[in-house]
């Protein structure tokens, strides 16, 4: 038996039908060409018959990308099969798709036609199709919830009337792996000429369970799969294509298989289809979530940087993934901080390492991710060496529409604590007060900014202040979720900076010549 599995793209169809999907003929041809790229065999573009919109997406799909079967959906009718053979005209290679339910709720209650006239309109179907194309895949709707035999005997009159490719399909999502995978055997083992025909499944996704049963389909004989990007579909979807892929590539020793997918560009197009159809992925999305190649934790980033493989099973650069997947966050230790301070181009002492690594825990806790603006940051403050004379060590400001704006702080100089509070016109005049009284230092505010230096709620308010002491400036710098501890710290800075600068002219300029 071959190990070539087809796949079976229905982004554009199954894919489409996801409720508040909408795909116009623009972004339909995007997506195709898209999907040619990357290496799919069958392009299923839509259902021509649905709407004029869809018909001419079709077509443009038809007349213009090339590589892979263009194919069209189709009911058990004339009209439908014409629409989709005139919309295929154009390609390469056109497939068209034919379908009729099977199951007896689906016969009874949906199409009100007893099997016969099912099986009639079935063998009709394929008939008419093959007058187009040599290219006929018959699909029976509802297949999993369908009698065995009589999905026998269909399949037997449609691959005898020329249908090319037989379709098995979980529309709704109901089967389990084992059961389905015993299945599809038992629909190969009853099917005297389906030798002739490739065997196909489409998963749904109902109970999670649409890959899983697509392998399990696989493992039984099955060598065509029908899957969407990014598992989009109906209800809660398809088979996920990049899943499936993915699983058939890393367990190739398993299952003994192999597709012709292009693996670079897998994560292109699930960017490409979530963008057009506005169908975000979720973070931990297997294969293409934001989170799928993310490391978090210590342990685990300690072990993909000694090597990959101790925590992951597929190399994201593969499939076209080549961001950073160490993501620094509160449950990330010393190598996995060291490693990306050394990537940005900083090379501290063990030292100042040690208090950056402190402050990254520390401001870790408050925010989700640390981003390489967060680290620069840190870093820069600690490879200043600028003595500490003053820091803080507490901060209560009252402000409100109907109070007076109020700051209690308390710093510690050296070893000493100090406290005080005063009003002013604002919160961080309050504080800036509170300062004045408590360093006794007098200087003048000369400019003030803020500034978000990272994206998001959580960011970090990063403020600049310049004071003026004896006609020299200084500026100070203060980084802190909070802006007004950011502003605090900005200003204590400065004044550290004012004290430092005395100090270095004490040593060159004689007493009575310096005012502090
Ligand atoms: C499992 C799947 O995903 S199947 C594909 C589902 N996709 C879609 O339905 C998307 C596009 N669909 C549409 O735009 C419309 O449903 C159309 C244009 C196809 C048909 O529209 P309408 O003619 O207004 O019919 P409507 O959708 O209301 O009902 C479907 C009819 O098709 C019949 N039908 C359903 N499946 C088939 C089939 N495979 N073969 C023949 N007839 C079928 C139904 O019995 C019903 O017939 P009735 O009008 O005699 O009762
Ligand atoms: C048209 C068929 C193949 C389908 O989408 C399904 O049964 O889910
Ligand atoms: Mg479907």
């Amino acid at each position: 038996m071959s190990k070539r599995v087809v796949i079976f793209d229905t982004t554009l169809r199954d894919g489409e039908q996801s409720p508040g999907v909408s795909l116009n003929i623009q972004e339909k041809l995007e997506i195709a060409h898209q999907l040619a790229r990357l290496g799919v065999d069958v392009i299923e573009a839509g259902f021509p018959i649905a709407s004029p919109g869809d018909f001419e997406a079709v077509k443009a799909v038809a007349d213009n990308v090339k590589g892979a079967t263009i194919c069209g959906l189709a009911r058990a009718n004339r009209k439908d099969i014409e629409r989709a053979a005139e919309a295929l005209r154009g390609a390469e290679q056109g497939r068209i798709h034919t379908f009729i339910a099977t199951s007896d709720i689906h016969m009874q209650h949906k199409l009100r036609m007893n099997r016969e006239q099912v099986l009639e309109a079935a063998v009709e179907a394929v008939k008419l199709s093959k007058n187009f194309t040599s290219d006929v895949e018959f699909s029976a709707e509802d297949a999993f919830r369908s009698e065995v035999d009589f999905l026998c005997s269909i399949f037997t009159a449609v691959i005898s009337a020329g249908a090319k490719t037989i379709n098995i399909p979980d529309t709704v999502g109901y089967a389990t792996p084992q059961e389905f995978g015993r299945f599809i055997k038992a629909i190969i083992e009853g099917t005297p000429n389906i030798n002739e025909a490739v065997v196909s499944v489409h998963c749904h996704n109902d109970l999670g369970l649409g890959v899983a049963n697509s392998l399990a389909a696989l493992e039984n004989g099955a060598r065509q799969v029908e899957c969407t990007i990014n598992g989009i579909g109906e209800r809660a979807g398809n088979a996920s294509m990049e899943e499936l892929v993915m699983a058939l590539y890393t367990r190739q020793a398993f299952y003994d298989l192999e597709t012709k997918i292009n693996k670079s560009e897998i994560y292109r197009t699930s960017r490409l289809v979530s963008n057009l159809t506005g169908m975000v992925i979720q973070p931990n999305k297997a294969i293409v979530g934001k989170n799928a190649f993310a490391h978090e934790s210590g342990i685990h980033q300690d072990g993909v940087l000694k090597e990959r493989t101790t925590y992951e099973i597929m190399n994201p650069q593969m499939i076209g993934i080549f961001q950073n997947n160490i993501v620094l966050g509160k449950h990330s230790g010393r190598h996995a901080l060291k490693e990306r301070l050394k990537e940005l181009g900083y090379e501290l002492t063990d030292e100042n390492f040690q208090k950056a690594f402190e402050r990254f825990k520390a401001l870790a806790d408050r925010k989700r991710e640390i981003s390489d603006e967060d680290l620069a940051v840190i870093v820069e403050d600690e490879m200043r060496s600028i003595p500490e004379v003053y820091s803080l060590e507490y901060l209560h400001i009252n402000s409100g529409t109907t109070i007076l704006p109020t700051a209690t702080i308390r710093l510690k100089k050296n070893e000493e604590m100090l406290e005080e509070a005063s009003c002013g016109d604002g919160p961080i005049d309050a504080a800036y007060r509170t300062i004045d009284k408590l360093t006794n230092i007098e200087v003048r505010l000369a400019s003030y900014n803020i500034n978000a230096t990272t994206a998001g709620q959580d960011s970090q308010g990063e403020v600049s202040v310049k004071l003026e002491k004896n006609g020299r400036y200084h500026t100070g710098r203060g980084v802190d979720t909070d802006i007004l501890i950011a502003s605090v710290k900005a200003y204590i800075n400065a004044i550290n900076k004012i004290i430092f600068d005395s100090n270095h002219l004490a040593e060159k300029v004689p007493a009575e010549e310096r005012a502090l």
